[in-house]
């Protein structure tokens, strides 16, 4: 079998990204183990994408654990004294909690359901930081029970909610999630760094210092530092690097202030990734680099000790390393464009409606001579905003019955499906060494009439 590169898609060491701050260069969005051969058909990890599609139906998610490994290890040795939390929001399944866990890492979750899955799945519980602007009683109870190791107080009302929970006898590690007034992100609905939004406690406001000196005067409530999240699809490190002055500054004064010197600082996470060609990325390792510079001259300036640095990743680890294919369902022309419509949309993948963000699907499974024509994939969901990707250049020969495959769809998309219109949300296969293994299956009709118990 012959098999070629997709362009770009090599293992030549480009997927360490641009530099930071930014410089776009061709980049590949497809995983390293991506080949193709002649025919069209594309693999990875050795795993022909139309065979899975063929065994498990479409839509399909399909995972390459190698690209998932490596992204874990170019963390753990960008940050080698650093913890690093992978952001279980960006896509969660028991498979991946014990790859996250084999890799070394921690985890980051922001509900009870999140924590159960990953502690029932074998995760040690003091390895689990929990987020939350809202933590509901279950989320508390759940964490105090299986004994998570940091929980990050997000407003003010928390603190006596906590406290009370953990009970006069009890001790819990807490961090407090502060917004350091840095707006970044990639879109305004995922900037959280800013003062006035849901999250955190003002810095410039005082919010935060006074917070500090409530979670100072709960002796169960052990407050070991500052953490912020500025936003996702972050692709400079200014930001962080911003945040991190301030938030070394507040450290200072709660030092002068209480005598107390915390000993941790988490960044969150946030790491922008390539969805289409040439997008600018954020390099860890540059990202890295540059945070321990700025930690130790600004915690030298303010003669305090080196914190242990936090980040929360989640985009990062797992988006790259995603596919989804889907296949076509029904094509037609307007005047100006052609329409191919699959059998996914909106459902599985909310992030084009949410967000406007474009992606670079590619046919698979046969290779087209055609012209390329300006074309719109469409979902098959009951709106007219239930696009995939708009303009995009695809073969004009697109027919019903052919697949599509679009990369980069590890972090976002599953997470955030729904189940509109009763579709049913797709499974995800892991492929690794030439093998396909299915780590989540379909959602059927029957789980859905489950739910719904009658009149
Ligand atoms: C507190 C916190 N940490 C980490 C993340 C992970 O962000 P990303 O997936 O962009 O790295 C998020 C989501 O944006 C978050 O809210
Ligand atoms: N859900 C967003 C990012 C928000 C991250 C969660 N705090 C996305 O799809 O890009």
């Amino acid at each position: 079998m012959t098999v070629t590169e997709l362009p770009g898609s090599g293992t030549e060491e480009p997927r360490a990204g641009t530099g930071a701050d930014g410089a776009a260069e061709e980049y590949s969005v497809w995983p390293a183990t991506t080949t193709e051969e002649p025919g069209g058909r594309v693999l990875i990890a050795g795993v022909p994408l139309d065979d899975i599609a063929d065994a498990h139906g479409t839509p399909v998610y399909v995972l390459d654990e190698a690209e998932i490994r490596y992204r874990c290890r170019t963390y753990r040795s960008a940050f080698p004294d650093a913890d690093v939390h992978y952001a279980a929001k960006a896509f969660l399944c028991r498979g991946l909690v014990r790859l996250v866990d084999e890799e070394g890492l921690g985890l980051d979750v922001c509900s009870a359901g999140e924590l159960e899955l990953a502690v029932t799945a074998g995760f040690p519980p003091e390895r689990i930081l929990l987020h939350g602007n809202a933590k509901s009683p279950a989320d508390l109870d759940t964490a105090l029970r299986l004994g998570v190791g940091r929980i990050v107080i997000d407003s003010a009302s928390e603190i006596a909610r906590l406290a009370a929970a953990v009970g006069p006898r009890g001790h819990q590690k807490v961090m407090l999630r502060v917004t350091p007034g840095v707006g970044a992100g990639g879109h305004a609905k995922i900037r959280t760094g800013t003062d006035d939004q849901k999250f955190g406690l003002s810095l410039r406001d005082g919010h935060a210092q006074h917070a500090v000196a409530r979670v100072l005067g709960q002796p169960q409530l052990e407050l070991t530092g500052l953490h912020c999240h500025l936003g996702s699809q972050i692709t400079g490190t200014k930001p962080y690097l911003t945040a991190l002055r301030r938030l070394v500054g507040l450290t200072a004064r709660i030092r002068d202030a209480h005598g107390v010197v915390l000993p941790e600082l988490d960044l969150g996470g946030g790491h922008g990734i390539a969805y289409r060609p040439g997008d600018p990325v954020l390099d860890p390792t540059a990202l890295a680099r540059r945070l321990r510079a700025a930690l130790a001259e600004s915690c030298a300036a303010a003669r305090l000790p080196v914190p242990r640095l936090l980040v929360e990743p989640g985009r990062a680890v797992v988006g790259p390393a995603g596919v989804a294919v889907y296949r076509v369902l029904a094509v037609k022309t307007t005047p100006g464009r052609a329409f191919v419509a699959v059998d996914g949309g909106m459902s599985d993948n909310p992030r084009p409606a949410l967000y406007g963000v474009r992606y670079a699907p590619r046919l698979i499974g046969r290779r087209s001579s055609a012209p390329t024509a300006r074309t719109t994939v469409a979902g098959r969901h009951c709106e007219a905003g239930d696009i995939l990707a708009e303009d995009v250049a695809l073969p004009a020969d697109l027919r019903p019955g052919d697949l599509l495959a679009v990369p980069v769809a590890g972090a976002y998309h599953l997470s955030m499906a729904s189940s509109y219109n009763l579709v049913g949300r797709p499974p995800v296969v892991a492929v690794r060494d030439g093998a396909a293994r299915l780590l989540v299956r379909r959602e059927t009709l029957e789980d859905l009439r489950a739910r719904d118990v009658g009149l």
